[in-house]
């Protein structure tokens, strides 16, 4: 039943349970700081955007707010629905274009520059998962356009296959669990972590490619230089406490239901963490390491063969780009900084990400 609005008990218990855990964040020295940010952040703000944002590139780009990666930007639906039925399609859709669009039964809901593009390219190759390459930002920013127009943005799905999509902000979206819930309490949801100084910097990295002139991450980090004093008002550096967006979720979702990714694994292991993942959407184990090879000029994974196509795929050149060099100490500053909120983290997930070392 993907109507119910209701949580279950277990739900209470788990949410319960996190809130204690996350009690032992007060007596951090951080303690004011994680209190103030549930308000009135840019972070968990929406509706900048009401309208279909995704095709407004320009105009969005002109108001500041981000764009979406280049090639992910969506066109109209009418234009996705009447399409031919191309070989990306093959064997997912019979050309008479059967099958109906269903809301997701699974979503990756963050983190921003933790890898989940490459995790949704990666998941695509699997026969029974349908997803859209855009990021639809629905549970953000276009929460108004109602269910029906989230609807009509997924692809057509055959019985049995997986609907997803992608939008990393929804994991430090505070309304974002409720909306997910009121969908459908039963969606599966997937968390792509990456050690959280280097998201920083790679947030930063993108940022910069986007806007040359900002100042440099260094300063940009410390509310104050001299007292080492750090900016958690800065999304950069917000985003990665992840306890705390963490605990937000927990309050709708048990643990059960989210799955957590090493951004880290994933470029180490791809097929380590497919496997993972495709044995928590209950789905056979059909993406290997056959899928997958080291290429040494991107220096990342890539797939053999792209979704229904016979070529090698790597991700894009805004994935994997080089980081500008950050002063060591102020590396350390905010490896200091994450290391009890990290702790949390492993302890809430009962992984041990070894961010830490
Ligand atoms: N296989 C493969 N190829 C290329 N890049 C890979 C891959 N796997 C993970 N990554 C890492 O993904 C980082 C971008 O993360 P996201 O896709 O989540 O970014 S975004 O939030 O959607 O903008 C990107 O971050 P940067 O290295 O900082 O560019 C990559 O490190």
């Amino acid at each position: 039943d993907r109507s119910s609005t209701t949580s279950p008990s277990p739900v209470k218990a788990a949410s319960g349970r996190a809130a204690g855990l996350f009690e032992d964040l007060r007596s951090l020295r951080t303690k004011r700081l994680v209190y103030e940010w549930t308000a009135g952040s840019e972070l968990m703000g929406y509706g900048a955007v009401r309208r279909s944002s995704l095709v407004l590139a320009d105009e969005r780009a002109s108001q500041g707010l981000e764009l979406p990666e280049e090639s992910y930007i969506l066109p109209p639906p009418d234009l996705v629905a009447s399409r031919k039925v191309s070989p990306r399609f093959a064997g997912k859709l019979s050309p008479l274009g059967e099958g109906s669009k269903k809301l997701p039964q699974a979503l990756i809901i963050g983190v921003k520059k933790g890898g989940t593009r490459a995790l949704l390219e990666f998941l695509r190759v699997h026969p029974d998962i349908r997803a859209v390459g855009a990021e639809p930002h629905f549970f953000d920013r276009n929460y108004e356009n109602g269910l029906e127009w989230y609807r009509e943005l997924m692809p057509k799905t055959l019985e049995g296959q997986i609907t997803m999509e992608k939008t990393p902000s929804y994991f430090v979206t505070r309304e974002a669990p409720a909306r997910i819930s009121a969908m459908s309490r039963d969606t599966k949801l997937i968390v792509v972590v990456r050690d959280p100084v280097t998201r920083a910097i790679s947030d930063y990295t993108q940022t910069l490619s986007k806007k040359p002139d900002i100042p440099s991450f260094e300063s940009l980090t410390f509310k104050n230089r001299t007292t080492g004093l750090i900016d958690t008002s800065w999304s950069a550096i917000q985003i990665g406490i992840y306890a705390k967006h963490l605990d937000n979720w927990l309050q709708y979702f048990p643990m059960e239901q989210i799955l957590f990714v090493s951004g880290e694994r994933l470029i180490s292991d791809p097929a380590g963490e497919l496997g993972r993942v495709q044995d928590f959407l209950g789905l056979k184990r059909i993406i290997t390491d056959k899928h997958f090879y080291f290429n040494q000029t991107k220096g990342f994974p890539c797939l053999k063969k792209a979704e229904g196509s016979s070529k090698p795929h790597c991700l894009g050149k805004t994935k994997g780009r080089t980081h500008p060099n950050i002063d060591p100490e102020v590396v350390q500053r905010l490896r200091d900084f994450y290391r009890p909120f990290n702790m949390k983290f492993y302890q809430m997930t009962g992984r041990f990400f070894g961010w830490d070392d």
